[in-house]
């Protein structure tokens, strides 16, 4: 025998009684031998409480009766409810004139939603030609007097219970009321809330059921609740001990009071869904997973306690004073955290509580105030509890440090030393964010990476397109799920929390909208967005006032925009800071030699100590390029200059590399990665534009480009014999002090030597330390273009993902 039971939400409408008929249709066919438990239909119970209500404040309440009736019978015409309408009708009548109500009346009232439900599913299913009988569980389940909670009478219960079965058993199927029974006196009572599920897991244990299948309107038992995690996974299968540890943690669908009858008979509860009920949805055992089963459970609704006083330290029975003064006032406590020095205590009440606990620890504590051995009890509203059950402390630290890497600092914490459930007290507002980040550290599930992409040009444009790309290989090779939830330029954004998509920029022109920084980051909370990076693939000046905001709201940064690190050093140190405060992480490998791994091994040079003595090379690639061709080729120099501002290598504004300022920046930003303090006017800058060329719309110089012909004509022809032209950046002098020196300038070399062999866009670096001595480092490569660059900025995005 199995004991199949329909919820409430199974039942509400017409679509759901048919699927339950069909379900059950589909049962006795299979001469499956079974019983059906019902709720009442929808919001029945809340419906009949509310009139009861009214009633009992003598208000009209007719026409939410006659609603809740027209409810009842909307499609199913042809059953007769006449006597459960009248009795509701002389009920409600009695208590309008008493003005009042017993919980007795109560539970005449509430019996009614379930006799109507049992017998609706009776009598469609007997017009189907199935053997079913109404069973009122009011004969069967014998309870105490504890009218609204009542226990149930085993011994009685279970010899009704066998007694009623051996009568109708066979291939009859019994469709029994739940919720509802009566005391020894025959007067009607129910079993408090869950009532139903209780019933069916008494009538699992009196007939020694086979399963107990309790249809949802979910399919199963989830890692967390989906409406809250998107990721979440259905559980297959868990034990009572570990759904008992849901139960008490808010998983609804259980109770420990509806799980000891089945453990006590190891009768195994399957969790299923009506609306899609060929799902195997989760099946409860007494067989342990394991593994360890790990579920994330939220309580929400509560308030946080907070007792502080200095003179609580080693003071005797401070609890057990907190405890009796709520206990005195049926308030429950369900976390409590207390610190060693016993100078605090906080602990999780219910909501609605919470004011009459504070005032009633105030009368309690009263005196310890006049002493001042209690300085102050306050309550933190909007709070929730998240709970990971199944998890110890031995990993907690990976979910944790996500947490915090988020900014979300949870208010208390509290560990079960026994049971591996760890509870954490978090703001509201930040509730969804935290468990998305704990659900995706717990489970190992694509870590979710949110980007907001400003600047989407040819670095930002490439750098897009190669996330596209590679986004799916990345999620399967490192769990990483890279999602794009912004794009902007200098007008507009585009805004899409699961990801922009290959036609975003189509996308940008016609959904894209105007913005301040403030709305994106205002989106990203909305949408409760986490481990986000911004990544800056502008060239603007502008834009890096944004960084401190987006710092301040949870963002780490990536930049190729070199401008940032090239300000005034006040606030390279206070962006630093700004970091620090906030653990947030700046990257920015791309802003010198583009692609190379140049950054990241000056800094783990000296860091290690090693005392870096110089750095000199051939730092742009677009100037790189210009010369190299120039000096081999007999070609004018305008015509190379637009081949290298062609194939990308240049500023937005190519007269950033021809004035050196572009190269003035990469020195200066190595500069200060080794901790001198130098700004950007104390770099020598040879400046490659002639002075007539300077000033102007970056236009109007593309025009004029011809005009440095002759110029650059004559340098060329001036050099030695066998010498190249080579635009050159040189960090030297007593690096240990606070400032060094840097220059920029274009030199001639011999094409024999290291800076002439370079060719093509290559950049080249060579980095003089203590230990290497005379022999530098050298770092060698394409150090401009849009693709080098996009995927060096891609791999700072990647190592931030490994650093989270
Ligand atoms: N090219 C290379 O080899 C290398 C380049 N870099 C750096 O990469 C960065 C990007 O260069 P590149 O792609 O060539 O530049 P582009 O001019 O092609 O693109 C710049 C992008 O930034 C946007 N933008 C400008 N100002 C703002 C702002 N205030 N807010 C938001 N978006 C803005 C522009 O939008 P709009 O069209 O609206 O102006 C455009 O989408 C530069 O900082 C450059 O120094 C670094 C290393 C190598
Ligand atoms: N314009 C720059 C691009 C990289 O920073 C260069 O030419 O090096």
């Amino acid at each position: 025998m199995k004991v199949l039971k329909f919820g409430g939400k199974s039942l509400a409408n017409g679509k759901g009684i048919r699927t339950v008929i069909e379900i059950i249709e589909d049962k006795v066919k299979k001469d499956e031998k079974i019983t059906v438990v019902l709720s009442a239909r929808g919001n029945t119970t809340d419906e009949l409480e509310g009139i009861l209500e009214k009633a009992s404040k003598s208000k009209p309440y007719q026409e939410q009766l006659d609603a809740f009736k027209k409810y009842q019978l909307d499609g199913f015409k042809s059953i007769d409810f006449t006597q459960e309408f009248e009795t509701l009708d002389k009920l409600f009548e009695g208590v309008s004139l008493l003005g009042d109500y017993s919980k007795r009346i109560k539970d005449q009232v509430l019996s009614q939603g379930e006799v109507i439900s049992a017998k609706l599913v009776t009598q469609l299913l007997q017009e189907k030609n199935i053997k079913a009988n109404f069973t009122d569980s009011r004969s069967l389940i014998i309870t105490d007097a504890q009218f609204g909670d009542a226990q149930p009478l085993d011994k009685l219960s279970k010899k009704n219970v066998i007694s009623h079965f051996n009568k109708h058993n066979g291939s009859t199927v019994n469709v029994v009321t739940g919720f509802i029974a009566s005391n020894t006196n025959n007067e009607t009572t129910t079993l408090g809330r869950n009532g139903s599920n209780y019933t069916a897991s008494l009538l699992a244990n009196y007939l020694e059921a086979e399963e107990l299948q309790n249809f949802t309107h979910v399919n199963g038992i989830y890692t967390a609740n989906p409406d809250l995690v998107p990721d979440a996974r259905k559980i297959e299968k868990l034990s009572f001990a570990e759904a008992n540890e849901l139960a008490y943690f808010g998983a609804n669908i259980l109770h420990a009071k509806t799980i000891i009858p089945l453990i006590e008979k190891n009768i195994p509860l399957r969790i299923l869904n009506t609306f899609d009920y060929k799902n195997k949805g989760t099946l409860i055992t007494a067989t342990s997973n394991e593994k360890g089963i790990k579920s994330l459970s939220v309580l929400e609704h509560v308030a946080l306690i907070n007792l502080e006083g200095r003179g609580l330290l080693g003071k005797v029975g401070v609890d057990a004073r907190i405890f009796r003064a709520l206990a005195h006032k049926n308030i429950s406590v369900s976390i409590i955290s207390q610190g060693s020095s016993e100078r605090g205590i906080g602990f999780v009440v219910e909501a609605n509580k919470a004011k009459e606990a504070k005032t009633v620890l105030e009368q309690e504590f009263e005196s310890d105030f006049h002493k001042r051995d209690v300085s102050g009890i306050s309550i933190e509203e909007n709070v929730s509890v998240i709970s990971i059950i199944g998890q110890d402390l031995s990993t907690f630290h990976k979910p944790y440090n996500a947490l915090i890497k988020n900014q979300v600092i949870p208010l208390l914490f509290n560990n079960t030393v026994t049971g591996a459930t760890i509870s954490l007290v978090v703001k509201k507002e930040q509730l969804h964010r935290a468990l998305n980040v704990i659900h995706g550290e717990i489970f190992e599930i694509a870590k979710k990476i949110n980007l907001a992409i400003f600047g989407h040009g040819l670095v930002g444009g490439t750098l897009i397109e190669q996330i596209l790309k590679s986004s799916e290989q990345i999620e399967k090779r490192k769990k990483i799920n890279l999602n794009i939830f912004a794009v902007a330029n200098s007008k507009k954004v585009l805004l899409d929390k699961n990801g922009i998509n290959e036609h975003w920029k189509n996308s940008i022109d016609e959904k894209g909208i105007s913005y301040t920084i403030e709305d994106i980051v205002r989106y990203a909370d909305e949408h409760h967005l986490e481990n986000l990076i911004a990544i800056d693939n502008t060239a603007s000046e502008a834009f890096t006032a944004n960084y401190m905001h987006l710092v301040e709201h949870g963002f780490d940064l990536v930049s190729s925009n070199k401008v940032a690190n090239t300000l005034s050093f006040d606030f390279y140190k206070e962006l630093r800071k700004k970091l620090e405060d906030n653990q947030k992480q700046y990257l920015y490998e791309t802003n010198v030699g583009a692609g190379l791994p140049l950054i990241d091994t000056i800094k783990l040079l000296h860091l290690s100590g090693e005392n870096i003595t110089r750095i000199k090379g051939v730092f742009s690639g677009s100037l790189s390029y210009l010369f190299n061709t120039y000096s081999n080729e007999n070609r004018l120099f305008s015509e190379v200059l637009q081949e290298a501002i062609d194939k990308g290598f240049t500023e937005p504004d190519p007269r950033e590399d021809l004035c050196g300022n572009d190269v003035g920046r990469k020195l200066l930003i190595l500069a200060r990665e080794l901790d001198l303090s130098n700004e950007f006017e104390d770099v020598n800058i040879h400046n490659l534009i002639p002075e007539g060329l300077r000033q102007g719309e970056a236009q109007e110089f593309l025009e004029k480009l011809d005009n440095l012909n002759l110029v650059y004509q004559k340098v060329k022809e001036e050099q030695k014999p066998n010498h190249v032209l080579r635009y050159i950046g040189d960090l030297w002098g007593d690096l240990s002090k606070e400032k060094g020196n840097l220059d920029v300038k274009l030199v001639s070399v011999p094409q024999s030597s290291a800076l002439g062999q370079v060719k093509g866009s290559d950049s080249i670096f060579e980095i003089y330390t203590e230990s290497y001595g005379d022999q530098p480092i050298v770092i060698q490569g394409a150090g401009a273009g849009a693709a080098v660059t996009a995927r060096g900025v891609f791999g700072d995005i990647l190592r931030l993902t490994e650093k989270g």
